[in-house]
């Protein structure tokens, strides 16, 4: 027992050790064993010693960590290199992501954005219109299938370009399923395992490279300068030293996009659905919310309309507090790290795994944590956050490479991580996510089928947390 090093988490067998209790339920494993050790504890996953370190301390520890003592791309690059491809985000040294990730938000912007509202909106109304699970009046449907559905018409049209997007009604839908299969916790764990589904994940990989490598190549040739999408973009970027980007990692950067925004999106999007079908009255509070900013015969939406919806976006910030996709994150450690105000030092045998989620449901900074309100993020609401103005506004921000982001990593809700690994999408994601529920609200009355406001519980084996399967819950068309 060395004085230096945080708690062991007590488990009876080596090897095994704390995995199956962690990989069950990760934040209630998180919370026994913070009432037991303490924030800073190691346990056992699959024979690495895992310093799990939460609070704000935690994140600004674990998430500010310096790039001389934390490294992401050692732990998680045999998890994303065979699914997104070679030389990109976690299969290249830190500096080149910086430099993939300013590449990648160049398209990011308002005036993208802008272009991005009516796209999805048109996508959310046709996919309704045509689906076969909202026919008639009313009925039920199991709803995660079809929001996995809606998300990857609209990530894949706003994102990728029409070309892609036409291609996901037939031959990439497959191709894609092939692919998201080598994207499991499993492979974390087993990733040099020739298990059956790698060697579809890899034949995917290629096909879908190849499909992204032939437009880039068919696009050059015509001259083509049409849609500002993100390929297009990063056809024409350069890394320091006027080095173009190849062919082969845009088409790689395409796809771990591509991959972000579908697993996080359809995640958020079904937990919005199952939240309002557990809450019919704030479903219809944001109905008439838009007849009050919108007028009743509800215009088409725009960019600038979902300024105009604060509840609408609150449902967003709220759903990620409660359900963040991501609820554990973790970095290897290089040089032995002092864990400040205490006499540990974290050695470099150890992973660190940091949990925000863990601060996002904490009493002391929200009260009622475990209620879906909505309302809480509104000023002088009972449930407010105590979230202190400083750490709020007035911050400092800080550029790696890829645009400013706040400094301090001590607010107790990232959702989307902090400092230089910090997520690149929390624009869009909001953008594409206020616009589904906005258009959701329009056409559909949600409620649960036995006419509770119960939740199900979250599927944590896989590596997006995302509800229990099947969902089922009720619709009415809003005639
Ligand atoms: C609700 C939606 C999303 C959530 C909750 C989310 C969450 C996160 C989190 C927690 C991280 C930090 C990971 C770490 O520190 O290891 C991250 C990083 C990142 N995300 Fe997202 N994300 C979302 C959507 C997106 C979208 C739509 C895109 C792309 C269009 C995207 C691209 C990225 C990228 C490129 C990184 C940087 C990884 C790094 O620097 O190591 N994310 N995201
Ligand atoms: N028995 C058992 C048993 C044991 C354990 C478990 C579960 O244990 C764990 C442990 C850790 C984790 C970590 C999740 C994790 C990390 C990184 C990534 C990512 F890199 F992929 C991502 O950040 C994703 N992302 C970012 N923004 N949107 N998406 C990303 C970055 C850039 C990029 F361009 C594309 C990207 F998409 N994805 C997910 C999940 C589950 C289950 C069962």
């Amino acid at each position: 027992k060395n004085p230096n090093e945080p708690p062991l988490v007590f488990h009876w067998f080596p090897v095994i050790g704390s995995t199956i209790t962690y990989g069950m339920d990760p934040p209630r494993f998180f919370k026994e064993n913070r009432e037991k050790y303490g924030e800073c504890f190691t346990f056992i996953l699959l024979g690495k010693k895992t310093t799990v370190y939460v609070g704000t301390q935690g994140n600004e520890f674990i998430l500010n960590g310096k790039i001389r003592d934390v490294c992401a791309e050692e732990i998680y690059t045999v998890l994303t290199t065979p699914v997104f491809g070679k030389d990109v985000v976690y299969d290249c040294p830190n500096s080149k992501l910086m430099e993939q990730k300013k590449f990648m938000k160049v398209a990011l912007t308002t005036e993208a954005f802008r272009q991005y509202v009516p796209i999805i909106s048109d996508e959310v109304l046709s996919y309704f219109k045509r689906s076969p699970d909202f026919k008639g009046k009313s009925g039920t449907v199991n709803i995660s299938p079809k929001m996995a559905q809606i998300t990857i018409f609209t990530a894949s049209h706003a994102l990728q370009g029409k070309e892609i997007r036409d291609q996901f009604d037939e031959s990439l839908a497959d191709l894609y399923h092939d692919l998201d299969m080598g994207f499991s916790p499993v492979n974390f764990m087993l990733h040099w395992a020739p298990l059956p589904w790698n060697k579809r994940r890899d034949h995917a990989q290629r096909t879908v490279a190849k499909i992204y490598m032939d437009t880039i190549k068919r696009r050059r040739e015509r001259g083509e300068t049409g849609a500002q999408d993100i390929m297009w973009h990063l056809m024409n970027s350069e890394y320091k030293g006027g080095v173009k980007v190849p062919d082969h990692e845009i088409a790689h950067m395409m796809i771990a996009l591509l991959m972000a925004g579908q697993h996080s999106s359809s995640s958020t999007s079904s937990w919005i659905m199952l939240r309002l079908a557990s809450r019919p009255d704030i479903m219809e509070e944001l109905y008439q919310e838009q007849v009050d900013a919108l007028g009743a015969d509800l215009p088409e939406l725009t960019y600038e309309d979902l300024a105009k919806l604060p509840l609408n976006q609150a449902i967003v910030k709220e759903t990620l507090r409660l359900h963040a996709p991501i609820h554990s994150i973790m970095r290897a450690v290089k040089q032995p790290m002092p864990v400040p105000g205490t006499k540990l030092v974290i050695p470099t045998s150890h992973v660190l795994l940091a949990a925000p989620g863990v601060s996002a449901t904490d009493p002391h900074y929200f009260p009622n944590p475990e209620l879906w309100d909505p309302h809480r993020w509104e000023k002088d609401s009972p449930n407010a956050p105590a979230i202190s103005r400083s750490t709020a506004e007035d911050e400092d921000m800080i550029d790696y490479g890829y645009g400013l982001v706040s400094k301090g990593a001590s607010s107790p809700y990232l959702p989307f991580g902090a400092g230089r690994h910090r997520c690149i999408g929390e624009q869009f994601a909001n953008v594409q996510l206020q616009t589904i529920v906005a258009m959701t609200v329009r056409l559909f009355k949600f409620r649960n089928v036995d006419g509770s406001n119960k939740v199900i519980g979250t599927d944590y084996a896989s590596l997006f947390s995302r509800p229990l399967e099947p969902a089922v819950i009720a619709w009415e068309r809003r005639d």
